[in-house]
């Protein structure tokens, strides 16, 4: 049976970065989505916005909804202090399976955890299921129609605390009309956006930063 794109992302990585070492791993994947294939990772400019946010905050309990091949789950975590911890979202099982590899191949498995299912499945269960209190960050990368729903389940599940940032990647490509219309009109948070490209290609795309004001 023939690979899948992500399998062929993944042998990659594992015969040509450096184990244990997550930013060699990122600029793999990065040097292989933009040479040979494209895949749907959050790549390296709008990986910068990323990096600025996480460093900003300093969170110490992550969200990311949408895992893929762990490319940004990496990106996160290589920033965390000690103790900190990523709770990453992956409803494919085939990408949930590359992402785990991906992840104890870079070497922060310690920091990661990948829960499979559903998004509006998982988030009701963190708080009891896996002793979340509130969460620091959430990065959304998952389908785009579920960013604002899933904003106000978040909401719903008293996840969120006065100061907890969004960051939602593709606000402008695929695009998340429905999401900027329901966050900039929502007196509860304060949102910023990030121009950018989309992952290697020259098209437009954005990030949207929402504080949550409580
Ligand atoms: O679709 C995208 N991502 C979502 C993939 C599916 C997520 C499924 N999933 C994962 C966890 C989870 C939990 N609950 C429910 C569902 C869940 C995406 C697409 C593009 C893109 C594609 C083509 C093109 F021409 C231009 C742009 C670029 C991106 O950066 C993207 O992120
Ligand atoms: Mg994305």
């Amino acid at each position: 049976m023939n690979q899948s794109k992500e399998q062929r992302i993944l042998n990659f990585v594992l015969q040509n970065a450096v184990r244990g070492d997550p930013c060699s791993v990122v600029d793999t994947i990065d040097k292989y989505c933009s040479q040979k294939e494209w895949a749907m990772n959050v790549g390296c400019e709008k990986g910068l916005i990323l990096d600025k946010t996480v460093e900003e905050i300093k969170p110490s309990v992550v969200l990311e909804l949408g895992t893929y091949c762990g490319y940004s789950a990496i990106r996160i975590a290589r920033l965390l202090k000690a103790g900190a911890r990523l709770l990453t979202v992956e409803f494919n099982p085939e990408f949930a399976a590359i992402a785990k590899q991906m992840i104890e191949f870079a070497g922060v498995q310690d920091k990661v955890n990948i829960l499979e299912g559903p998004s509006e499945e998982i988030i009701p269960q963190l708080k009891k299921k896996y002793e979340v209190d509130t969460l620091d960050f959430v990065f959304l990368d998952h389908w785009k129609d579920r960013y604002s729903p899933d904003t106000i389940l978040l909401q719903e599940c008293n996840l969120l605390r006065k100061g907890s940032v969004l960051l939602a990647d593709n606000v402008i490509c695929p695009g998340a009309p429905e999401f900027l219309k329901y966050i900039r009109n929502n007196p509860s948070f304060q949102c910023t956006n990030y121009p950018a490209h989309l992952e290697y290609m020259e098209v437009q795309d954005a990030m949207e930063k929402a504080v949550f004001l409580g």
